[in-house]
């Protein structure tokens, strides 16, 4: 079995999905719960959410070893390090310690790093990461605001994060092909060796090259390069069709075009985040009551932010806004589950999603059909009833995916 860690819950569905395609049975697991009715006997591969991405270094430290541990105990004995396909990460971390802790406790001398994933536009050439046809430093993720991405040169990204040596291997050597890939991988010192890729039949050459490493890491796109058994795949049925919503917690580009978009045709409900500040309760009994108040065969949305110039600054704030936007939409995703009102959600953002799975309390994630790439349908049993969550990465999916999803759900 395939063990994956995955240091935000969009990114272990965006994995997942990527292992399906390669022939993988997968599920996801909730790293912060036991995943008592998980039966590895059914899979080919198991990923573990963390909420570490942003997380103290000690704290994704860790979690990172308990995950190595439940894993192993699970029947793992490859591991697949997942971080962002855009890298985040700051000076202190987290990407350098968690392959730190992975590596020692899976016992590998090695792991390639391999952030690519073509199919949303995110490649590495001559060691530097493009998003699109820009330079990572130039992309929007110049601006995030928990890690600012400010250079592109992925091992001038990892070197400050980890006493290990990091090393590139250039575009050229992964073209000559698989045993010259493997010769040069060996040939390259280094604990950490960064790995062109800018197409998927890199990926595959890099999969194939690397097919007895006890650890990789990258984004998801290396998965794609993984073959998996590919037998029949875990059962998948919708559950009973009950309201759709949409609880969008990003504020990245792509989900704003995505609201704007749904809006459209669909109600759209924005958060007041300083009154939410002032009686979280109340904001949730707001969101709450609305989402009943909406034509039961609508999709309605509910965010905090429309615009960028919406979104509420820390410094000076007296509250911590982020904090406050997962609370209301993750105790409003609770309540609309136990009270039988949603039985379907999409969520948008890393960080939201993993504070609504852990409100839902879900230990694991039956993974279903794809929506867009790194975007998936799943399964998940709260208090004994099945609902589906779709958990979308911040810039993934096209801008119809709000109203769009739901086809994929039947
Ligand atoms: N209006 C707002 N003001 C401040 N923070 C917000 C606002 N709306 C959402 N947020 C916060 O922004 C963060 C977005 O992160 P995340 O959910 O990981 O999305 P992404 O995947 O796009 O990075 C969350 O912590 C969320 O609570
Ligand atoms: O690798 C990716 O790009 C995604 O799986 C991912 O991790 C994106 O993070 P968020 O945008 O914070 O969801």
């Amino acid at each position: 079995m395939l063990g994956a860690i995955a240091d935000d819950f969009t990114g272990a569905t965006d994995l997942a999905t990527m292992l399906r395609r390669s022939g993988h049975r997968v599920a996801v697991v909730n790293g912060a719960v036991d995943p008592s009715n998980l039966d590895p006997g059914e899979l080919d591969a198991v990923v573990v959410a963390l909420k570490s991405r942003t997380a103290p270094v000690d704290v994704a430290v860790d979690q990172t070893r308990d995950a190595v541990e439940l894993l192993r105990g699970l029947g793992a004995s490859r591991f697949y390090v997942k971080y962002c396909s855009t890298f985040d990460s700051t000076p202190q971390g987290n990407i350098g310690p968690m392959l730190d802790a992975a590596r020692e406790a899976v016992g590998a001398t090695r792991s390639v790093v391999v952030p690519s994933l073509p199919a949303n536009g995110r490649t590495v050439y001559l060691g530097h990461l493009f998003v699109g046809s820009e330079l990572l430093e130039h992309s929007p993720m110049r601006h995030h605001p928990l890690t600012p991405m400010t250079a592109s040169r992925v091992a001038d990204l990892l070197a400050p994060q980890t006493p290990e040596p990091v090393t590139e291997v250039r575009l050229d050597r992964v073209r000559q092909g698989v045993p010259q890939l493997r010769s040069a991988l060996e040939e390259t010192p280094g604990t950490y060796v960064v790995v062109d890729a800018i197409d998927d039949d890199d990926l595959a050459t890099i999969g194939l090259a690397t097919a007895d490493d006890v650890l990789v890491s990258g984004g998801s796109g290396l998965a794609l390069g993984i073959s998996g058994p590919g037998g029949s795949r875990a059962s998948w049925s919708a559950p009973p069709a009950k309201r759709r919503v949409v609880l969008c917690g990003s504020v990245s580009a792509r989900s704003l075009e995505q609201i704007a978009h749904a809006a459209r045709s669909q109600p759209v409900f924005t958060i007041d985040v300083p009154a939410a500040a002032r009686d979280t309760g109340a904001a949730v009994d707001q969101v709450v009551a609305w989402v009943r108040d909406q034509a039961e065969d609508s999709a309605p949305v509910v965010c905090a932010a429309r615009r960028r110039e919406e979104v509420v600054a820390s410094a000076g704030a007296g509250f911590d806004p982020g904090q406050v936007v997962e609370s209301v939409l993750s105790t409003t995703a609770r309540r609309l589950v136990e009270e039988g009102t949603s039985g379907a959600l999409v969520v948008a953002g890393g960080e939201t999603s993993g504070a609504v799975v852990g409100a839902l309390g879900a230990s694991t994630l039956l993974i279903g059909p794809e929506i867009a790439p790194g975007v998936c349908w799943s399964l998940v049993e709260v208090s004994g009833e099945t609902v589906a969550l779709a958990l979308k990465s911040g810039n993934f999916g096209n801008e119809d995916l709000f109203t769009a999803a739901w086809d994929a759900l039947r």
